[in-house]
């Protein structure tokens, strides 16, 4: 695949900053910068090496817009694998456009979109999956999602798909080889070979499967439910676990209406806490709306905080959540401890099986609740090396592909003709390639890249 035309677009983030970077690719990228630049040595950027940098000016005809540094990267030993040159100028809004709108009028038309990367993809300097990876990595704000999105980008789950593909790839040619020699009764594929193979296959697809709803909640924070009575300190906890003054707290039962939330890592995994409106019965709708939002949240929480008050509880409210909720899990946490004397703490303790202790207006007991939440997540999967899917479409392919393979495992046992099975298995082969990218639809490339951002 080869592009004739040269796209630039801003690298950096728009606005003002130290330095901005102005990047350009394609086959003139590097003659048509040449153009603009004089460099203070008087070098000619086409005569140099590739990964060198330079300092010169930028000149619109007669005009110095800026100094800058200029480095080339020469195709197809660049990011996109073709000619590129990034402009390193000062990060004024005025000179960055100044500069951007010079290159439009040499040769270069504005990039869309993740369009540095699509080419990239289709130069092969990267495969689907990986190109993916670049925009979850960008998007990563955990250690957990940014470790997951740096071992998929450098093609760690690439190459388990790829592998596998390879596999069932060489068995296909086998079995379709028999096609050829259908009157005579021959078989090239040794079945008990080709079952174990499918056995395997089935079992690495559904780990990845069962990875997803980890990784999916690692990539968006683990959303975590506050909800209690009004007035136990929901939206003073949320402040304190966020550590900023979030939502408002006040002592008038019935302050949060609206749910809020918000996101923070705690020790490398995101968690995406949602305080929401005190359950009670009212007459006032604001409320009740208010209510039944949070319900909505608690359906869609991993994790359900059940607050408190110390000092006012009844066990009736938590054990209607309970069964409510029976498959959520559910921390209970008494709050306002400090109001407690040792008896009444003894007697909660008693009556609500792991109940936690802690008061959030002096901020005391958080690091233990925050320990147990951290607990409650199955991070044992997020060390070592396996491979955790974040990717919706990557589910879906995995999906996809596992049902084919079960079905050619039946057709297997069923001893079904070669060209039967051999339908199935090219399913199976398609929709492991649409991950990694070996299949494509124009469709598909454009969705998966406009999501991207300019100038990456
Ligand atoms: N200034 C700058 N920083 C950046 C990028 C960039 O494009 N420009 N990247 C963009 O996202 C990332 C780095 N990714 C890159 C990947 C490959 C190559 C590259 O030139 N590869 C060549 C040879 C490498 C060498 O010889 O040292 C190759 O693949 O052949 C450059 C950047 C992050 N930082
Ligand atoms: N003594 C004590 N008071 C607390 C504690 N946590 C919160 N409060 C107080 O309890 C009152 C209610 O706190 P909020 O955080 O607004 O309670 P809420 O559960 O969000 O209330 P609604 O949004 O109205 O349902 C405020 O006056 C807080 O200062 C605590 O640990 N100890
Ligand atoms: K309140
Ligand atoms: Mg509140």
């Amino acid at each position: 695949m080869s592009y004739t035309d040269n796209i630039v677009a801003l690298a950096t983030p728009s606005g003002t900053g130290a330095i901005a970077v102005i990047r350009a690719s394609g086959p003139d990228a590097i003659t048509l910068v040449d153009k603009l630049f004089k460099s203070i040595k008087d070098k000619k950027l086409v005569k140099q090496k590739s990964h060198t940098i330079h300092l010169g000016n930028i000149v619109d005809g007669g005009k110095i817009l800026d100094e800058a540094l200029v480095s080339i990267f020469k195709g197809p030993h660049s990011y996109t694998g073709e000619n590129v040159v990034e402009i390193s100028c000062h990060g004024s809004p005025f000179i960055q456009q100044q500069i951007i709108q010079l290159l439009l009028r040499n040769g270069c038309r504005a990039a869309s979109a993740g369009e540095f990367t699509l080419r990239a993809f289709l130069n092969g300097k990267m495969d689907l999956s990986q190109a993916e990876a670049v925009a979850d990595l960008i998007a990563s704000d955990s250690e957990a999602a940014h470790d997951i999105a740096m071992q998929q980008m450098r093609g760690g789950f690439s190459n388990e798909i790829q592998e596998l593909r390879q596999e069932l790839l060489n068995f296909a040619s086998l079995i379709e080889l028999e096609l050829d020699f259908s009157q005579e009764d021959v078989e090239f594929a040794d079945r008990t070979q080709f079952n174990e193979l499918l056995t395997k296959i089935s079992n690495v697809l559904k780990k990845l499967i069962d990875s997803f709803a980890l990784g999916n909640v690692i990539k968006n924070g683990i959303p975590v439910a506050i909800v209690g009575q009004p007035n136990v300190g929901k939206s003073t906890l949320l402040n304190v676990l966020l550590n900023e003054e979030r939502a408002i707290v006040s002592e008038i039962a019935g302050t949060t209406r609206d749910t809020v939330e918000d996101h923070i890592s705690i020790k490398g995994i995101g968690f995406r806490f949602i305080d929401t409106a005190g359950i009670r019965e009212t007459v006032d709708v604001v409320e009740k709306i208010g209510i039944e939002r949070t319900f909505e949240k608690i359906e869609k929480a991993r994790l359900i905080i059940y607050l408190f008050d110390g000092m006012d509880f009844d066990k009736s409210e938590l054990e209607q959540i309970q069964k409510r909720y029976p498959n959520k899990q559910l921390l209970s946490i008494c709050n306002k401890m400090d109001l407690l004397n040792p008896k009444q703490k003894e007697k909660i303790a008693s009556e609500i099986p792991n109940v936690l202790f802690l008061s959030a207006k002096f901020k005391t007991g958080i690091s233990e609740l925050e320990e147990k939440l951290l607990s409650l997540v199955d991070s044992g999967a997020l060390s070592g090396d396996t491979t955790i899917i974040t990717n919706s479409r990557h589910y879906d392919a995995l999906l996809k592909a596992l049902e084919e393979i079960q079905k050619v495992k039946e057709g297997l046992d069923m001893e079904l003709s070669s060209d039967l099975m051999a339908i199935d298995i090219r399913q199976a082969l398609y929709h492991l390639g649409e991950i990694t990218g070996s299949v494509t639809t124009d469709d598909l490339l454009g969705n998966i890249f406009s999501n991207f951002c300019i100038g990456k």
